[in-house]
């Protein structure tokens, strides 16, 4: 730890290290000392509110996810994105229809295998669960504490219509929270990821951002996304009972990364989804700010608490809704 004369310096990892007496005792001094007075977390900045939320979020402020896996996911996902994109130029691949009736691609298969091979080298210890793997037994993954979930491909629908909004997800699960996760759009060239200890990126054509809030504007109307290609029947009741709104449609996780970008407020999501296809953008949203919560309820979004893998239906908000 360092620090100057506004600012303290202190790594993620040895900021959730303190013990809560000697942590709490450093952001009341560092409240005490400086109007806003800041945290940098490695070298980029996050105000102190963001990191007392982040840190009442976790109440024992272990989230079982060392810091240095963040970068090491990062790389995966593009290795991901690369077998996609050799797929995807190809432009001659099968569809099957998988038994659940959605389509599935070469692309889907490998961009799986790239991530559990590394997945696999980077944790040997901790198990991976994927949409492209076969069934796992309730019995056996409700011990899990931790695991990896991914969904190799998701918006495979997008890939196929060719319109770029499909991404590789990445996330951390730990005690049923989305911890720590990667979205990575390969057409976009757009890479967002984060971890609630650690703060939210955005790598943008090479150029990367911290997602923080106070650098987003609330618009007068609130901006809205939902699915590309699937309906969510009680969308038009939620968005009549909103009142005047803008509707954009993206395939993929990307709706929750337009809102930890400050580029949309709010995603109802009425509709099915699987727990793979929002672990890791939440992940990044929460640890941009934002929320996700299981749709009348306060409770967040949360994983492996049942035998089947589908959703409850939820509204994610921007970091900056209110
Ligand atoms: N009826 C349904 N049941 C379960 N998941 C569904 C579903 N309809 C859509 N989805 C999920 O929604 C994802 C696409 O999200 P969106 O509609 O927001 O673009 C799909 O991901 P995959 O493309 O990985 O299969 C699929 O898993
Ligand atoms: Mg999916």
């Amino acid at each position: 730890m360092q620090h100057s004369a506004n600012t303290i310096f202190v790594s993620a990892s040895g900021l959730v290290s303190f013990r809560p007496k000697v942590r709490n005792w450093l952001l009341n001094f560092a409240e005490s000392q400086w109007h806003n007075a800041q945290l940098a977390i490695f070298y980029r900045e996050n105000t102190l509110s963001q990191i007392k939320t982040q840190l009442s979020a976790n109440t024992d402020n272990v989230i079982g996810f060392e810091p240095d896996w963040l970068v090491a996911i990062v790389d995966i996902a593009s290795a991901a994105g690369d077998a996609i994109m050799t797929v995807y130029a190809s432009d001659d691949y099968e569809v099957d229809v998988k038994t659940d009736d959605s389509p599935v691609t070469a692309a889907d298969l490998a961009s799986h295998n790239v991530i559990v091979a590394a997945l696999n080298k980077l944790t040997p210890n901790i198990p991976v669960m994927s949409e492209e793997s076969t069934t796992l037994a309730w019995e056996e993954r409700k011990l899990w504490q931790s695991y990896w979930l991914i969904d190799p491909l998701d918006g495979t629908k997008e890939f196929i219509k060719r319109n770029g909004e499909f991404t590789v997800n990445i996330a951390f699960i730990h005690q049923g929270r989305a911890v720590a996760g990667v979205v990575y759009a390969p057409v976009l060239d757009k890479c967002y990821f984060g971890s609630l200890t650690g703060g939210a990126w955005l790598k943008n054509a090479g150029v990367e951002q911290a997602l923080i809030k106070k650098s987003f504007e609330n618009k007068a109307v609130p901006r809205v996304v939902g699915s590309r290609s699937h309906i969510s029947p009680g969308l038009q009741s939620y968005l009549a009972a909103l009142g005047e709104h803008e509707m954009k449609s993206v395939g993929s996780s990307l709706k929750f990364c337009l809102l930890a970008e400050g580029e949309a407020d709010i995603y109802p999501r009425l509709g099915l989804t699987s727990e793979w296809d929002t672990a890791a953008a939440q992940a990044v949203l929460e640890s941009a700010g934002g929320k996700v919560l299981q749709y009348g309820s306060e409770a967040a979004l949360d994983y492996n608490q049942k035998s089947d893998i589908l959703n409850p239906y939820f509204i994610a908000y921007a970091p900056h809704w209110e």
